[in-house]
């Protein structure tokens, strides 16, 4: 189960109508291959769209399914809405159907959803193929189910399916159905790039032809099939829409939908339009990974504005450039959208790309030119031998501390381990390891047993320790990956292994190298151990 946030103490504020930021996650987002929502989950982003300060937020299609048409009920009582309006989606009338009898417009007004979407055919090909009707009845539904939802006091907005492909082949037609809706009340009309294959200067000439020839208020719902949609969204609002759908994350239909987040960065960073309320810029990144969190996707580290890799610097020009000032190597502040900056430490560092790592992480360098130099130069030798640094920070921050120190940072010395696997007759394994060390002057003997020989050893060397380092009982191994780096000597291949651990409180990141699986987990566990140690504040041994 999800948690469910509280609404951030910002008042409530209506949004404007000049502009409209119209969400689909829940719609077209949940389309999306992988994602399935649950009623509670649903609501959950509903709440964090709300809190997020878009001003539409489409449900979903009452009636089409029973999550969908429960999800309005609850949303109508359990959400208090602070800036959004809810919206249900689905279908103009069917063909030969009067509207007052289509079980799909009534299951629209039982939602009592205030605002509903509906989506018509724009392509006569469409029309002909997929509905297997007239040009002339489809006009006639748009009409009938637009003005009819009117008259029982909704707003409407009509999405006009394959608008642009429909646009090519009979721009008349397709000019069409935007005037027939505009004339039976649609509020906007939204010309969807539904197959995704337009180009940003495609869709601002049409946009804007359009425009100028219908007076319809526009708006544009653009999918990602050739990588644009965030582009022509964009592009869309330059020839004068002023409505986007979009959805957190991009997630949608196929390859997904206009992504949300850098859609409203742009509209409030570089075209200077306030669309979310006061102070809501600064939640985008907590909001994209919180509503990442309910889908159950990791978010993307590389995505624009709130990825973690969105500003994240590995190459030292560039790092040196960034001591000096920031703005020449970013095109924000992150701080505007709830980001931060990084420093990531690998063989492509210099001098710069340390210090500021050092800054970071609260260490001081002391300018001392020949100090960071060292540690430029034990970097890449070992990036040469397999470790990554910008992968295990924990493990860069152990290095870096001893150079400073000009010691060894250890909490304890190791006399010898060893592994051992057991094959058994009846196919099942035994994994036992046993742990020689010496800790605050003692010598530690200590073995376990495991579900397979790193955990047996981990086990070992936990057991020796806790007794003089009761903080290691709160640590735990979070994740555990193996690579092999060079594929072509088989077995005999170089391992890298990285382990995450954490405390509860924080999770770091550890690597270790070699040629034998076990001895790189050690290097990997022995690192995460003594991080471990230095966070909770132990002073060390060696
Ligand atoms: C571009 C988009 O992403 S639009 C959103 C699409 N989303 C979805 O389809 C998800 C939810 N859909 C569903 O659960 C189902 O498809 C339902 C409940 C809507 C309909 O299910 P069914 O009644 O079994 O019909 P089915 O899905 O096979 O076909 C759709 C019907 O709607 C008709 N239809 C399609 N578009 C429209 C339209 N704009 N206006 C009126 N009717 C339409 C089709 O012609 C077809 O009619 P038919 O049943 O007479 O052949
Ligand atoms: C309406 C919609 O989702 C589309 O045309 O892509």
């Amino acid at each position: 189960m999800t948690d469910v946030p509280e609404p951030t103490d910002v008042p409530a504020q209506a949004v404007s109508d000049d502009f409209h930021v119209f969400d689909t996650t829940l719609r077209d987002g949940a389309q999306r291959e992988g994602i399935n929502l649950t009623v509670s989950d649903k609501l959950t982003i509903a709440r964090h769209l709300d809190d997020f300060g878009v001003g539409f937020i489409e449900g979903g299609w009452p009636g089409a399914n029973p999550r969908d048409t429960e999800f309005f009920e609850r949303a109508r009582t359990e959400i208090g809405f602070r800036h959004a309006q809810l919206v249900a989606f689905g279908a103009t009338r069917k063909a030969g159907v009067r509207v007052e009898d289509d079980a799909q417009v009534a299951a629209l007004l039982d939602s009592q959803a205030p605002v509903i979407t509906l989506v018509a055919k724009s392509h006569v090909g469409h029309v002909e193929l997929a509905l297997r009707t007239t040009p002339e009845e489809n006009l006639a539904m748009v009409r009938d189910t637009v003005a009819y939802l009117r008259a029982q006091g909704r707003r409407v907005f009509l999405d006009c399916e394959h608008f642009f492909d429909g646009y090519a082949l009979d721009p008349v037609y397709a000019k069409q159905v935007v005037r027939t809706a505009s004339e039976a009340g649609a509020d906007v009309v939204v010309l969807c790039d539904t197959n995704g294959g337009m180009l940003p200067a495609q869709i601002t000439a049409v946009v804007r032809t359009v425009l100028a020839d219908t007076g319809a208020r526009l708006g544009i719902h653009a999918q990602d099939d050739t990588g644009c949609a965030v582009a022509n969204t964009l592009a869309a609002v330059d020839a004068g829409a002023t409505h986007v759908q979009c959805t957190a994350n991009g997630y949608g239909e196929r390859v997904g939908n206009s992504n949300l987040f850098p859609v409203v960065a742009a509209l409030e960073l570089k075209y200077g339009r306030h669309v979310l309320p006061e102070g809501k810029l600064a939640e985008t990144t907590r909001i994209s990974h919180a509503i990442a969190e309910v889908v159950n996707l990791t978010p993307s580290t590389h995505q624009p504005y709130v990825g973690v890799s969105a500003f994240a610097h590995k190459a030292g020009l560039h790092a040196s450039a960034i001591k000096v000032d920031p703005d020449l190597y970013q095109h924000i502040d992150p701080a505007l959208v709830g980001n931060t900056m990084r420093m990531l430490v690998s063989d492509m560092a210099g001098r710069a790309s340390i210090e500021l790592k050092g800054k970071e992480l609260g260490i001081d360098l002391g300018g001392d030119r020949e100090l960071v130099g060292r540690v430029v130069e034990r970097v890449k030798e070992r990036e040469l031998a397999g470790y990554t640094y910008e992968a295990a920070d924990a493990s860069f921050e152990l290095l870096l501390r001893e150079e400073v120190r000009g010691a060894p940072l250890r909490y304890f010395t190791v006399e010898s381990w060893r592994a051992i696997v057991e094959d058994r007759p009846d196919g099942t394994h035994a994994n036992e390891a046993t742990v020689k060390l010496w800790a605050k002057g003692e010598r530690i003997v200590a073995t376990a047993e495991g579900n397979g020989p790193v955990n047996a050893l981990d086990r070992a060397l936990r057991g020796s320790l806790e007794r003089i380092y009761p903080q290691l009982a709160r640590l735990e191994l979070v994740d555990y990956k193996v690579r092999i780096l060079e594929g072509a000597q088989g077995t005999g291949s170089i391992t890298r292994v990285l382990v995450s651990t954490s405390d509860g409180q924080g999770e770091w990141s550890t690597v270790g190298v070699a040629e034998n699986v076990i001895a790189a987990s050690w290097q990997a566990l022995d690192d995460a151990y003594a991080y471990g140690l230095l966070r909770a504040g132990v002073e060390p041994q060696g």
